[in-house]
């Protein structure tokens, strides 16, 4: 399938940890037959288990390193690109995505609390989880806002299946950028 006309050369998704951002962008990026870039999975191709490098080499190396990648992947075109949870806070990243279009998975405890209990792979969750899921998110939040093209309450009983919210992604580019809080942004074309 080739893009569809409104799609952006690149769609990128933020949000916090277990939002599903890997899942739906995973998704999205075959309904609309571009590539798929995960930023987390091309540094564990680079370097291993995210949690082990945490453990040997610090974030400090991690957050490099990720800027870098996400730095490569935004010189990619037709691609979805997901980001993990924390790349946002590094303020070349943040520059560079007020350029994109950006699709914000926001979500709350509930939904993702399944899924963060026992995580061994996200090392920042690996003590009290749901605390330290809550204590994260509320430090990032209005940066993932402020950096949102679109937001998608991934939260809502209605859209809870990674079906829906592709599919909200795609209502999103068709609807014109009224709701755009960045003027300046690429228009998908
Ligand atoms: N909409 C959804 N419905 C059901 N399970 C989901 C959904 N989104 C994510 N998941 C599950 O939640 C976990 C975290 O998803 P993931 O895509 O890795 O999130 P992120 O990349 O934002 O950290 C995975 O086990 C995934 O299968
Ligand atoms: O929020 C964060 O700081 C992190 C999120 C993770 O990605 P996901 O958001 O895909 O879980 C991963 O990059 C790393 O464990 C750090
Ligand atoms: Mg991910």
């Amino acid at each position: 399938m080739t893009p569809a006309a409104r799609t952006p050369e690149r769609i990128v998704l933020i949000g916090p940890m277990a939002a599903g951002k890997s899942t739906v962008g995973s998704r999205l990026a075959q309904r609309l037959g571009l590539e798929f870039v995960d930023t987390d999975h091309e540094f564990e191709k680079k370097h291993g288990p995210i949690s082990r490098v945490f453990e040997s080499l610090g974030e400090p190396f991690f957050r490099e390193a990720e800027a870098r990648l996400v730095a490569s992947s935004l010189a990619r075109r037709d691609v979805v690109v997901s980001l993990g949870g924390g790349a946002v806070l590094d303020a070349g990243t943040a520059q560079l995505l007020t350029r994109e279009y950006v699709v914000y998975l926001q979500t709350d405890v509930e939904t993702v609390r399944p899924f963060i209990t026992r995580d061994r792979r996200r090392p920042l969750l690996s003590e009290n989880p749901v605390e330290a899921w809550e204590r994260v998110y509320d430090r990032r939040r209005s940066t993932y806002e402020r950096l949102a093209t679109r937001t998608i309450d991934v939260a809502s009983v209605e859209v809870r299946r990674p079906e829906a919210i592709v599919g909200l992604i795609l209502d999103g580019l068709a609807e014109p950028d009224t709701t755009d809080q960045h003027e300046s942004k690429e228009t998908p074309r």
